[in-house]
């Protein structure tokens, strides 16, 4: 889709590609493979902030899994600054490329350990891991009486923003983010969206996120990805979306999808 990357016309080349990307999963049971998503083709380029939406069972996360090298495509090729994805040591690729997940868990360890850990890890100095860990915090509002609690002592939202926090962390190029908003409420949601829109636009962090809050991808969000059974159905900006028909569509797929599930 040229038209959604005119705006990036300097850059003389994508920071993600995907080609053709297809994902099949076999059962036992199946002579043929059960396609999760098909020939996905789409680029991205520095700095981008990309809404991912789609039905349940679009494909939307495995999409997410296949960015993070979680998963390997069945056909097809992804590739970072031009370098295929096979090319790139995978813990390289994890600093680079960093995901989210829905449901994030702690492991044990207080918030403090938790964003210290990465940094720990990479073996940098106490004193830059505080300033880091201070530097997050502050920027994602995290309150500093969180620091010495553990997931048990955290709601579903607290361990979320702790989660993009630890990921945030690492200062990754490309952030992969599973439905961030979606155990957050309205107000914590939208100082979230914001965090992270000035993150995008500060540090040049490329984001590319699963969000059912319409509301909030069409504030946010200056490009969209719109799978559809594992098809990718549009890539449009912002400014080219019809928003009262997509969130129509969305809500007749779903409600569809529901009925052949009963
Ligand atoms: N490891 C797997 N093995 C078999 N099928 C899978 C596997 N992972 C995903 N699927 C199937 O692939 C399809 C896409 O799943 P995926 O989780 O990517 O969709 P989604 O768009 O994120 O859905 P939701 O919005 O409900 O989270 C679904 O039909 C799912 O059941």
């Amino acid at each position: 889709m040229p038209h959604a990357h005119l705006p990036h016309a300097p850059y003389p080349m994508p920071q993600l590609r995907l080609e053709q990307v297809s994902l099949f999963t076999k059962l036992k049971t199946q002579l043929q493979g059960y396609p999760i998503l098909q020939d996905i083709s789409f680029e991205v380029y520095p700095g981008d902030c990309i809404s991912i939406v789609g039905s349940s069972g679009a494909g939307k996360t495995s999409l997410l899994r296949l960015i993070n090298r979680l998963i390997e495509p069945s056909n097809g090729k992804i590739y970072l600054e031009n370098q295929e994805y096979r090319q790139i040591p995978i813990t390289q690729l994890r600093q680079w490329v960093t995901l989210v997940l829905q449901e994030s868990k702690l492991l044990g360890m207080t918030v403090q350990q938790t964003l210290a850990y990465p940094l720990l890890l990479r073996r940098l100095p106490t004193q830059t891991i505080q300033q880091r860990v201070n530097y997050w915090i502050e920027q994602l509002h995290i309150p500093s009486e969180w620091l010495g609690r553990t997931e048990v002592q955290l709601a579903a939202g607290q361990r979320q923003l702790v989660a993009i926090a630890r990921a945030l962390i690492i200062q990754p190029k490309v952030l992969l983010l599973d439905e961030p908003t979606s155990a957050l409420d309205a107000a914590t949601a939208s100082s979230l969206m914001q965090v992270l829109t000035q993150l995008n636009q500060t540090h040049q962090t490329t984001i590319l996120m699963v969000n059912h809050q319409m509301d909030l991808n069409q504030m946010f969000c200056g490009r969209l990805l719109h799978l559809q059974q594992g098809q990718l159905l549009t890539d449009q900006t912002a400014s080219e979306i019809d928003w009262v028909n997509l969130r129509n569509n969305l809500m007749q797929a779903d409600s569809q999808a529901a009925q052949e599930w009963i």
